[in-house]
């Protein structure tokens, strides 16, 4: 059961219509009193609406309690359902929950839309030997009145937030205290291990407050998730998820700083100003790269800044590739009427978004400049969710005395047109040039050795790698050579593994099959997962083991990951087969 109690904002009329996607609804009262209930159509992947008839007239601003009683489905597609073998203590099953954009719904009946904004509360039984933690700030745990072999946690969420960052996990977590209002949380295998790697987190809440302004939130706390987790981090509210691929090696501190540096980011821009339809993912997603970079900047330089730029364009152009440069999923505004979002997703809204606040950056008098405005736009519109327009038109007020520049901006081609933007900025490339020479050095079979890439940092690396896959892929002699030089099999960073094996199955060396199948399964975080399966479904030969090899572990993956990568290698997604 997951009693959770949300103040809603009702219309005032006989009938309320909540999202549900899957669920079985038992029993709905309103008052206590029984309240009639239907279930609508059924829509191919949005779910199917709850329409409740009050049993009473409702007027304006009176309060009204609505309960629903139901079950969630086995195939809920916001849980994935762990056994005791699919996590590191092998005694225990997890639960962890993954709602944006839309399934929520799939977990709890709700106004599933993020023009919409709530508190929450909630209080959830478990087994007594597992812990549940939500994205809201713990408020207590007891025995289980009703069954002494269970315990009973609470939450409250008193800061008003949109239903696709409500998030639970349950499973046998412990934690460590990593900073005055912060918390790791994983498994007890992996939990002091997080602990040093995410030691310097607090360094990094205060540096994004004193760009961004005050963390509302209270608490910090970061979940470290198994591995199957589809993305590298989620910005739940006081309760970021991480990959568990960000952990396996020793982590450079700046390894580090991108991913958690985004989800501390979104704790302003996503999370409190919210983008009102997922038209606008930019503004949630181009703004939290913008603040992350300016994070990068104030921690460890400038350059590293623009070197983060350099690979964040790349990241575009390989999302505008996969997609292709007319699809007008593209397009920074996307029209997403019968579109499911998973499909949509990309890094477009990152990188084509950042790209835009850094030309608009340059265009407006720098960093400084421009990050007054970012936080004067957080402050203006933190609590509500917004457009596009809302955002440009605040841009035109607060540069009042540069609409001249900024009427110069082809805006019509940077949020409306699909491909590449209209103006590539001229990032500086001091860090990367290192990576740029040595890329090119493989252009022949000339002298190498170890120290070409030990005097490189890990980002460095990962960035010659990227660059070489933006190449054709280099003749098998050249891969075979790069492996007795550099070793790079032996290297565990998911983000350096995950390029070489790319590069070397474009280059059909069979002996990388199995790695990157392997890569493929252990783990699934869907940046890794599609591409690496992809990969080996590209190389002929191997077409048909990277089917057998996903349809052997797709009851084990994610939902959302199954059915992207079923999608990917056009298998079907009727589970019988
Ligand atoms: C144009 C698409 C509009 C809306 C899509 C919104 C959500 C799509 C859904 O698939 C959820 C995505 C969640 C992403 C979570 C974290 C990312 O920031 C990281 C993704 C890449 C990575 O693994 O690092
Ligand atoms: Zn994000």
């Amino acid at each position: 059961p997951l009693p959770l109690f949300f103040n809603l904002s009702l219309s005032p009329s006989y009938h309320q219509t909540l999202d549900t996607k899957d669920l079985k609804v038992s029993k709905v009262t309103a008052n206590g009193q029984a309240a009639k209930f239907t279930l609508g159509p059924k829509h191919s992947f949005m779910g199917t609406p709850l329409e409740i008839t009050l049993p009473f007239d409702l007027s304006r601003g009176q309060h009204v309690i609505v309960e629903v009683t139901y079950e969630t489905a086995p195939n809920a597609s916001a849980l994935q359902w762990l056994t005791p073998e699919q996590t590191a203590g092998k005694k225990h099953p997890y639960l962890f929950s993954q709602c944006q954009a839309t399934h929520c719904r799939s977990m709890v009946p709700c106004q599933d839309t993020p023009a919409m904004k709530h508190t929450y509360y909630a209080q959830v039984s478990v087994p007594k030997e597992l812990v549940a933690v939500m994205s809201a700030v713990r408020d207590g745990e007891e025995p289980d009145p009703q069954d002494s072999s269970r315990a009973i946690y609470r939450f409250r969420q008193p800061v008003p937030m949109p239903s696709y960052l409500i998030a639970i996990v349950v499973g046998a977590l412990e934690s460590r205290e990593i900073g005055p209002r912060s918390r790791v949380w994983s498994e007890k295998e992996f939990v002091d291990k997080a602990a040093y790697e995410f030691s310097e987190t607090e360094t990094m809440l205060k540096t994004a407050e004193g760009l961004a302004g005050p963390y509302v939130w209270g608490q910090y706390d970061i979940l470290v998730l198994p591995p199957s987790f589809p993305y590298g981090g989620m910005e739940n509210p006081c309760l970021t998820y991480a990959t568990p691929t960000l952990c396996p090696c020793l982590l450079t501190y700046v390894f580090y700083i991108c991913v958690i540096a985004h989800e501390i980011s979104h704790s302003w821009t996503g999370n409190l100003v919210t983008n009102k339809t997922w038209e606008h993912f930019w503004l949630n997603e181009g703004h939290t790269v913008y603040l992350e970079r300016m994070i990068g900047r104030s921690m460890e330089s400038e350059q590293f800044r623009q070197f983060k730029a350099m690979g964040g364009w790349k990241e575009l152009q390989e999302s505008v590739n996969t997609f292709g440069a007319n699809n007008p999923l593209t397009n920074l505004v996307p029209n997403l009427n019968e579109v499911d979002l998973d499909e949509a997703f990309s890094s477009v809204p990152y990188e084509k978004g950042f790209a835009l606040l850094y030309h608009l950056e340059e265009l407006m008098g720098g960093p400084e400049v421009f990050m007054g405005f970012v936080k004067s736009y957080i402050q203006l519109f933190s609590y509500s969710s917004i457009t596009t327009e809302e955002w440009k038109h605040y841009l035109f007020t607060y540069f009042k005395n540069k609409v001249d520049i900024l009427n110069k901006v082809d805006w019509n081609a940077w949020m409306h047109t699909p491909g590449m933007p209209p103006v590539k900025p001229q990032y500086d490339s001091t860090m990367a040039d290192a990576c740029i020479a040595l890329c090119k050095r493989w252009g022949d079979l000339g002298n190498f050795s170890e120290w070409d890439v030990k005097t490189l940092s890990t980002h460095q690396l990962i960035e010659f790698l990227s660059l070489l896959l933006q190449q054709e892929p280099l003749p098998l002699s050249h891969v075979k050579r790069m492996q007795e030089v550099y070793q790079l099999n032996s290297f565990n960073n998911a983000e350096i593994r995950f390029r070489w094996l790319r590069l070397c199955v474009k280059s059909k060396w069979e002996d990388a099959v199995p790695m990157a199948l392997k890569m493929a399964t252990e783990q699934g975080r869907m940046k890794f997962t599609r591409p690496l399966f992809k990969e080996v479904y590209n190389f002929d030969k191997y077409h048909e083991e990277a089917v057998r090899v996903f349809v052997a572990h797709r009851a084990a993956m994610h939902p959302v990951t199954a059915n992207l990568v079923a999608k990917d290698l056009k298998v079907d997604n009727d589970k019988s087969t």
